[in-house]
């Protein structure tokens, strides 16, 4: 783990010294979109027309973050039109690579063997951390976006006239409500998650996991007459609150020790996690073996023996009965 310094790698962990022992997550640097006819986007510079095999998507399967890019690439039909590289799910002293036995492990543009290559190639004198997603554009070999957020809202829309699919996550007319609940689940549950688990202190850990598990408990409630987050209607409010509950009871309410309940004792939440687990498409975007080997072996502060738990053992293919629920 570690991250750039003017175009050099150096093998650091997270800071949190100076945050009276609180993470705190630098922001995304690199934010231009990706629109239909190449006009600039809203942050960034223009130029990156959506056109198909032009861009390239690399991702951990560990991760919750590139995990929402990889959905929408599934959801909105892009898969013949962006190839995708996949990363080890070892994060250790050279940060994400490539080096790897696993079959779906490589870097599929150039035969890199670090992901911190890939960012150098974009801007040889960046800083910063190098994290993934990673969007690509292959033309202009540039780093478009490391923005899951914001990836997601271009695959949402940007590609529509190629692909023919004109689904909406991000609908016009509930943009206000889906950033409102966005912000309340990003800073308590898909932050507040790492904000438990990389705590390095007391007092920081016990915060972040009680704002979590108010958070969750608020979630509870609000799905029990409702099948998703916004106007009982599927947004990518639920995408991105689910890559978090995903991995909750098998890596964040051990390793991160959120551990006050797990997902499978919320009701609702749990059977919530079930129903998107069981959208069309989404099961093959889940890699438990990526997810579990990933937290545990490489955050070596928290789990120096590098020892990966066998559980838990959870059948998210079971019924859920949240058809019953409509607005
Ligand atoms: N804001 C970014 C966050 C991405 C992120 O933090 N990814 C993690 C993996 S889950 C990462 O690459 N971390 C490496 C590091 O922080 O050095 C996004 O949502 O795209």
């Amino acid at each position: 783990m570690g991250l750039l310094i003017d175009g050099q790698w150096h093998d650091k962990w997270y800071d949190t010294k100076r945050s009276k022992g609180k993470f705190e997550r630098e922001s995304a640097k690199l934010r231009n979109w990706i629109t239909p006819d190449g006009r600039e986007g809203a942050t960034g510079k223009g130029g990156f027309k959506a056109e198909s095999g032009r861009y390239h998507l690399y991702v951990s399967l560990a991760c919750p973050w590139a995990h929402r890019t990889l959905i929408f690439r599934k959801l909105k039909q892009l898969e013949a039109h962006i190839d995708v590289s996949v990363v080890d799910p070892d994060m250790l002293d050279q940060g994400w690579s490539f080096l790897s036995q696993r079959p779906e492990v490589e870097e599929r543009v150039y035969g890199l063997e670090f992901m911190h290559q890939l960012y150098t190639k974009n801007d040889k004198s960046y800083s910063g951390r190098v994290t993934v997603p990673v969007l690509w554009d292959k033309q202009t070999a540039q780093i478009v976006s490391n923005e899951s957020s914001e990836i997601i809202r271009m695959f949402n829309n940007a590609f529509n006239h190629i692909t023919g699919d004109s689904s909406d996550y991000y609908p016009h007319a509930l943009r206000s409500e889906i950033d409102e609940i966005n912000d309340f689940v990003y800073h308590n549950i898909n932050n507040g998650v790492y904000k438990a688990g990389f705590a390095t202190t007391q007092d920081a850990y016990r915060i972040a996991v009680h704002d979590l598990f108010e958070a969750l408990d608020e979630i509870e409630t609000r799905l029990a007459n409702t099948r998703y987050l916004v106007a009982g209607q599927l947004t990518e409010a639920d995408w991105r609150l689910f890559t978090t509950l995903l991995r909750f009871d098998s890596v964040y309410h051990g390793h991160f020790k959120c551990n006050i309940k797990q997902i499978e004792d919320y009701p609702n939440l749990s059977a919530y996690l079930r129903d998107l687990y069981q959208h069309a498409g989404i099961a093959e975007t889940v890699n438990f073996e990526h997810i579990k080997r990933h937290y545990y072996f490489s955050h070596t502060m928290i789990n120096p023996t590098q020892v990966v738990p066998e559980g838990p053992n959870i059948d998210y293919l079971s019924g859920h009965n949240r058809h019953r629920l409509s607005l």
